[in-house]
C-alpha cells in the first residue's frame, strides 16, 4: 500500500520505513565497525502515536502510516467528543472507518495494528513477537494506565477489535533471556530484542531522569517536556479531569506512562507537548527560503541584538500545551507602521528578526509548559536538561534558560532518545546493573545559566502571551480563502443564502483586526477595504463559540495536512564509555518516524 502518495505530514509508505530503518542499522553497525554478533541487546525507540495496520499473513500494511502531527482525523475527534468522549485515540478508528475491508480483516483477525515500535518489532523476529510497551500502549489512549492493559470498555466504545491489538510489555525485560521481546532475524540476527520505549520517554531514561521531579525537554520536530512523578499515578489532586481511561488532564498536561522495568513498579511522568519546535525551523527554511541550512538559522539570528518586537507563533495546527486550541493559526505580530513593502522583502529576504523570533518561539512555548508543571506537580524545577537536534543552536539554550530563569543542562550526547533505548535494552541483558550505574554515565557538555533581569523576562513573557492571544480564534467556519470559498460545494448553499464569498472573506479579515462587527457591517453595504493597517491600540478579537467543522487553510486536498514534517534525514552517532570493561555505544537508527537505539556491547574500545 505504499504507493499511494506519502506526503511528508500525510503518512508514509510502510516499506520506507522498514527498508531506511534497515539501511540505518547497516550504517551504524559500518561506522561503530562492528557486526550484529558483536551486539548484546537492542532498544528500540520511536515515534509515539503513528500508526499502522498490516495483515498477519502477508505482511502488506492496509494503508500507509499516520504519523502523530496528522490533522486528517480532526473531524472524528469531534464526533467522537461530542459523542461524550474526549482525546480519544483518532487513528486507528479513522483507518477502521476509512479503509475498505479493514473493519471485517480486524475482526476475522488477520489485521494487526501497532505503533512503528510494534512494527519493527514484528519485522525484525520474521513475524514471529507481536508487542509493544506501557509506553507505546498509553499513547493509544486505548490501555489503562492503572492496569497497563487494553481497557476493555474503550475498546467496546471505540469498536476496536482486541485480536487486533499487540501483547503490552515492560520498557525493559529485565534479565532473564526468555523474557526480552525475541531473537532478530536479518540484519540484526541472532540479537535480543530486549527494550521499548517511545521516544519522548526514551529521552527522560536516557537522561536519567529517574527522581520524581526531574524533566527533560526533547527539541525535535515538536518540543516535548515530561516530568517524572514517581510510581503512583499520583496526581490526582490536581486533577482537572478525567475521562474513562484516557488519561488525566490537568493544566493542559496530561499525565502518562514513563517507563517501566521488568516487573518494577510502573513510573509515571506529566507531559506538556509542543507541535511546532525544530519544524518552524524548517519551515522558514524550505517555505520561504530564509536560510540555506538548520543551522545556519542561529548566525542569521544572532546578526541582530533583539527580535526587534517581532513575534512569531507557529500555530501551524493549532497550540498544543497548554493551550489545546485547535482554532489558533500561525501569527507574527508586532510589525511597526514604519515598515513598508521594502522592509517586508528585506525582512522575507534576510529575515534576521523574524528568525529570532522563530527561535524565541520554542522557548517560550517551553517555558510556559513548565510553568504548568510546577503548578500540577506542586515541585518547582531547579534545572532542565534538554536534547534533540534543535539543542545544537546555543543561542536558543541561553535563550531559553533565560526565559525560564532556570539553569539549562545540555548532555555529552544530544541523542537522548536512542540512548534510552539503548539503556533499556542494555539493563536488560546486564550491559550495566542497576540504574545508579546508568546515572553515573550521565556527563554533562554546557551549563546554560539564566543571564536576563527578571523585569525583562518578565516584559518578554507578557508581549508573548499577547502574540499567542492573537494567534487564536482564527479557524472557523468561514473559509479564509478565495478557492476555498469558491470550491466547497458542500457550503455554497450556505454561504449563499447568508452572504457571499467576499462576505466571508471579509469576515476572516474583520477577525483578523479584531474589529469584527465592525467590518461586517461595512460588507453587508459593499464598503469595507480591509480598514486601516496602522496604529492605534488594538483590543483583542472577541472570543466566538467555535464549532471547527472544517479547517480550511490548513488541510491538503487529500485531507491530510497539519503535520510538522516529522523525523527528517537520518543520524548516526552518540558514544560513551561505560563503567568497567564494556563500553555501551548508543547508536541511533533515526528514520522518517521511526528510530532504532541499538544498545553494542564491545571490550576496550572507546568511541
Ligand atoms: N542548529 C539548529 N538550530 C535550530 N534548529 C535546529 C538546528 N539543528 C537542527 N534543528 C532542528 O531540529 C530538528 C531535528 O531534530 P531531531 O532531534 O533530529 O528531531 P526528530 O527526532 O523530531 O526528527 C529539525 O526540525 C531542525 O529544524
Ligand atoms: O517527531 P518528534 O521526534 O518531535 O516526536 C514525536 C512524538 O513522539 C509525538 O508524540
Amino acid at each position: 500500500m505504499a504507493a499511494e502518495s506519502d506526503s511528508i505530514a500525510g503518512g508514509r509508505g510502510d516499506g520506507d520505513i522498514w527498508e531506511r530503518v534497515q539501511q540505518c542499522v547497516r550504517c551504524a553497525l559500518e561506522e561503530a565497525r562492528l557486526t550484529a554478533a558483536q551486539l548484546s541487546a537492542v532498544g528500540i525507540t520511536n515515534q509515539r502515536e503513528s500508526t499502522l495496520v498490516w495483515d498477519r499473513h502477508t505482511g502488506q500494511p492496509y494503508h500507509n502510516v499516520i504519523v502523530w502531527n496528522d490533522t486528517r482525523t480532526d473531524a472524528l475527534c469531534e464526533q467522537l467528543m461530542q459523542d461524550g468522549g474526549k482525546d480519544r485515540f483518532r487513528d486507528l478508528v479513522w483507518l477502521l472507518d476509512n479503509v475498505p475491508g479493514l473493519r471485517a480483516a480486524a475482526h476475522s483477525g488477520d489485521a494487526l495494528f501497532g505503533t512503528m515500535d510494534t512494527w519493527l518489532l514484528w519485522k525484525l523476529t520474521g513475524g514471529t513477537q507481536f508487542a509493544t510497551d506501557v509506553t507505546n500502549a498509553s499513547r493509544t489512549l486505548l490501555m489503562n494506565v492503572r492496569t497497563l492493559q487494553w481497557d476493555e470498555g474503550q475498546l467496546r466504545a471505540l469498536g476496536v477489535p482486541r485480536c487486533m491489538l499487540p501483547e503490552i510489555r515492560s520498557s525493559s525485560e529485565i534479565r532473564s533471556s526468555s523474557e526480552v521481546y525475541g531473537q532478530a532475524t536479518g540484519v540484526l540476527e541472532g540479537v535480543p530484542i530486549a527494550g521499548i520505549l517511545g521516544d519522548q520517554q526514551a529521552a527522560l531514561f536516557g537522561q536519567t531522569c529517574f527522581d520524581p521531579g526531574s524533566a527533560k525537554c526533547t527539541y525535535g520536530t515538536g518540543a516535548f517536556i515530561l516530568m517524572n512523578t514517581g510510581d503512583t499515578h499520583g496526581l490526582l489532586s490536581t486533577v482537572g479531569y478525567k475521562l474513562g481511561s484516557a488519561p488525566f488532564v490537568t493544566h493542559g498536561l496530561l499525565s502518562t506512562v514513563g517507563y517501566k522495568l521488568g516487573s518494577a513498579p510502573c513510573v509515571y511522568a506529566l507531559e506538556g507537548s509542543i507541535a511546532y519546535a525544530g519544524s518552524a525551523v524548517q519551515w522558514c527554511r524550505d517555505n520561504l527560503g530564509l536560510f540555506q541550512s538548520t543551522a545556519d538559522v542561529e548566525a542569521l539570528a544572532r546578526s541582530v541584538p533583539d527580535n526587534g518586537g517581532v513575534y512569531f507563533v507557529p500555530a501551524f495546527a493549532g497550540l498544543f500545551a497548554p493551550y489545546w486550541r485547535k482554532d489558533a493559526r500561525g501569527t507574527v505580530c508586532g510589525l511597526t507602521a514604519y515598515n513598508t513593502k521594502a522592509h517586508i522583502a528585506r525582512a522575507v529576504l534576510e529575515a534576521a528578526a523574524s528568525a529570532r523570533a522563530v527561535l524565541e518561539a520554542a522557548a517560550f512555548q517551553v517555558t510556559e509548559v513548565l510553568s504548568a508543571m510546577n503548578t500540577d506537580s506542586g515541585v518547582d524545577l531547579r534545572m532542565l536538561k534538554v536534547d534533540g537536534g534543535m539543542t545544537a543552536n546555543a543561542l536558543l539554550m541561553q535563550f531559553q534558560a533565560d526565559i525560564l530563569g532556570t539553569p539549562v543542562f545540555r548532555p555529552e550526547i544530544s541523542e537522548t532518545t536512542a540512548l534510552g533505548a539503548a539503556f533499556a535494552a542494555g539493563l536488560a541483558v546486564g550491559v550495566w546493573h542497576d540504574q545508579e550505574e546508568l546515572r553515573s554515565t550521565w556527563k554533562r557538555q554546557q551549563r546554560f545559566a539564566p543571564e536576563l533581569p527578571s523585569r525583562a523576562r518578565e516584559a518578554l513573557l507578557h508581549s508573548w502571551a499577547k502574540a499567542v492571544d492573537k494567534s487564536l480564534d482564527w479557524i472557523d467556519d468561514v473559509p479564509t480563502t478565495v478557492s476555498a470559498a469558491l470550491s466547497d460545494a458542500a457550503d455554497a448553499a450556505a454561504l449563499h443564502a447568508s452572504s457571499s464569498p467576499r462576505a466571508a472573506l471579509r469576515k476572516s479579515w474583520a477577525s483578523s483586526t479584531g474589529s469584527l462587527s465592525a467590518l461586517a457591517s461595512s460588507a453587508s453595504t459593499g464598503g469595507g477595504d480591509g480598514g486601516s493597517s496602522g496604529g492605534g491600540k488594538s483590543k483583542h478579537a472577541p472570543r466566538r463559540h467555535h464549532r471547527h467543522k472544517r479547517h480550511h487553510s490548513q488541510q491538503q486536498p487529500d485531507g491530510s495536512g497539519g503535520g510538522g514534517g516529522g523525523g527528517g534525514g537520518g543520524s548516526v552517532g552518540g558514544g560513551m564509555v561505560g563503567q568497567g570493561r564494556l563500553v555501551a555505544v548508543a547508536a541511533a537508527a533515526l528514520c522518517v518516524g521511526a528510530a532504532v537505539g541499538v544498545a553494542l556491547a564491545r571490550r576496550q574500545q572507546r568511541w
